[in-house]
């Protein structure tokens, strides 16, 4: 069996400006697959092109086994549902409306509507003008034209801005269930806590760039940064606790409510031995792990900080 999804070496340059830069992945069939970035990475930009919206400036994409610029493209794309960035809807069509819309421009007939509108949580407002719909509501709405037509792939661009933490957490039940179906799912996002629990694999993109690919335990396993360790001590018992750590070799800093350290992680237990010999002097201790999204998006020298605002 072909890959769903396979990327070679792709490139877009627009101008001077290189805004995916030799990217390549291949994403098998029946797999729940993430592509991270900050704003700007080039995510929109690769998705695009996977859609033949955009063409590559070099390198080639196929999709379930044809090439996107091939002569059968055509018959691919009639299995592909798409949710872009900036879903286009018209305020003055219904929810219900707005599906048989978007069936005709995709060539399906029969389509369950309703049922499709219950699925992504929109059960009661199908008769309702999309322009009395939040923010949320046109999302799901969004979400429930990529499906018409039971998509064999699904390219979901953002697919979870603004809906909230309850609808973030119903999106990924409905993609199990797609998945379930036999589909293989590619989606975006900037937020790699959202998605890294809920995809099986994961691309981080950094300025156009693959920084990194694989599985979260296989990315997180190839970080070897130093964990933060933070200690609470009263003033008075500082000194003891510096010549302790110092003496078992630490480089422990001053910080205002104790002392921090930067250090292996196959040197926790030995820390950890000091730290008991403390005794009731050392009030906390917290270990802060690097994020992913810390390490391989470009942030390295705010690993630690952004460690700290993620707990
Ligand atoms: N048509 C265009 N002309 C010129 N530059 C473009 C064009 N489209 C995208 N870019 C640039 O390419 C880069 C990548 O943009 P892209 O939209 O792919 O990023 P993204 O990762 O999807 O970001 P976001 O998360 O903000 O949507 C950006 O610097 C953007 O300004």
């Amino acid at each position: 069996m072909p890959n769903a999804i396979e990327v070679r070496d792709v490139s877009r340059r627009f101008g001077d400006f290189v805004a995916v830069d030799r990217v390549g992945f291949a994403v098998d069939a029946g797999e729940i697959f993430g592509l991270i970035g900050h704003n700007g990475a080039g995510k929109s930009t690769l998705f695009k092109m996977m859609l033949g919206l955009l063409p590559v400036s070099s390198g080639e994409i196929a999709l379930c086994g044809e090439a996107v610029t091939g002569p059968h493209f055509r018959a691919v794309r009639r299995q592909i549902g798409y949710l872009p960035e900036n879903v286009v809807l018209y305020d003055n069509l219904t929810g219900l409306e707005t599906l048989a819309f978007f069936a005709r421009l995709k060539g399906v007939s029969d389509a369950p509507y309703a049922e499709l509108l219950d699925t992504v949580g929109l059960p009661a407002v199908g008769k309702r003008r999309v322009r009395d719909y939040s923010k949320g509501m046109r999302q799901r709405l969004g979400f429930a034209q990529a499906l018409l037509g039971a998509p064999k792939l699904l390219l979901l661009d953002e697919p979870t801005t603004g809906l909230d933490p309850e609808g973030i957490h119903e999106f990924y039940a409905i993609l199990e269930r797609v998945r379930a179906g036999g589909a293989t799912v590619i989606l975006t996002s900037h937020i790699l806590a959202e998605i890294e629990q809920r995809v099986d694999r994961l691309a981080l993109m950094s300025a156009g760039r693959l920084a990194a690919l694989g599985t979260v335990a296989e990315l997180s396993a190839a970080i070897a940064l130093p964990v933060t360790v933070e200690l609470t001590l009263a003033v008075a018992e500082r000194p003891a606790a510096l010549a302790a750590l110092t003496e078992a070799g630490f480089e422990p800093a001053s910080q205002p409510h104790g002392l921090s350290l930067a250090i292996d992680r196959a040197d926790k237990p030995r820390l950890l031995a000091v730290l008991a010999r403390l005794g009731e002097a050392l009030a906390d201790v917290r270990f802060i792990e690097p994020t992913l999204e810390a390490v391989f998006l470009g942030h390295r020298r705010d690993v630690h900080a952004a460690a700290r605002e993620t707990r």
